[in-house]
């Protein structure tokens, strides 16, 4: 519900999301997708498709984890390196491996990138501004390119009914819309981050485009 959503916790998750030497701990990083999907579940059930497949990414990648192997999944790094010596990845058509961490990782670093121009989208709105705009904009820049017509369509009657800014803003739970406004401003240095070290990680390993 949307009373135990709080942006600072979004924010606390991104922030523990890296280690001194900038790798990006696997724990943090779903941790912050969940409250993320905390929040967009309280926006109502037309939301729910997209809340159903970001928690079953979310759960793959926390049952790796948790997993026997789960000491190879504690940063993406770590994750990337294991499943790429041991030939765990499908790299160019799904196989054996339809549901490694390196492709369900993927699917919610490119959706990253949305909640990263959303946000950036958000901080600098003004009151005449729309979210369901704002939002899909962002989508169109980043997720879209990577689904099909129909995900597209329902993604964008989903976008018809966010909560108009105002609302929006009470709903993120963190104070006035200055203090949102703020806390947005720190927020989205971390989600960049951590966001440009998986993009480097990703490209200089050519795992961009996992199927
Ligand atoms: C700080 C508070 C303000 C922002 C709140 C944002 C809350 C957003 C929470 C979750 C975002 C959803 C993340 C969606 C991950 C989508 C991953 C994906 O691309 N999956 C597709 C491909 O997967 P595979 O088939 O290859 O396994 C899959 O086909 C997608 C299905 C569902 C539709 C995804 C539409 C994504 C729209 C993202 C915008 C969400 C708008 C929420 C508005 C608050």
């Amino acid at each position: 519900m949307a009373d135990s959503f709080s942006l600072r916790n979004v924010l606390e998750n991104f922030k523990s999301c890296l280690s001194d030497n900038k790798e990006v701990y696997i724990k943090y990083y779903i941790s912050g997708w969940r409250e993320l999907v905390s929040f967009m579940n309280s926006l109502g059930s037309v939301f729910s498709f997209i809340s159903k497949d970001a928690v079953s990414k979310i759960q793959i990648l926390e049952n790796f984890l948790m997993g026997e192997n789960g000491t190879h999944y504690l940063t993406v790094q770590s994750m990337v390196k294991y499943e790429l010596d041991n030939e765990l990845v499908d790299l160019t058509k799904r196989g054996s491996h339809p549901e490694s961490g390196c492709r369900t990782l993927l699917r919610l670093h490119r959706a990253l990138r949305w909640l990263q121009l959303f946000l950036e989208s958000l901080r600098t709105s003004t009151e005449d501004s729309k979210t369901s705009v704002m939002c899909s904009e962002a989508y169109n820049a980043s997720l879209a390119q990577h689904h099909p017509w129909i995900i597209r369509k329902a993604a964008g009657v989903a976008f018809c009914a966010l909560p108009g800014r105002d609302a929006f803003f009470e709903v993120m739970n963190a104070g006035s819309h200055q203090e949102v406004v703020t806390l947005l401003g720190e927020a989205l240095p971390l989600i960049s981050e951590v966001y440009q070290i998986t993009e480097d990680l990703y490209a200089k390993n050519k795992l961009l485009d996992l199927p």
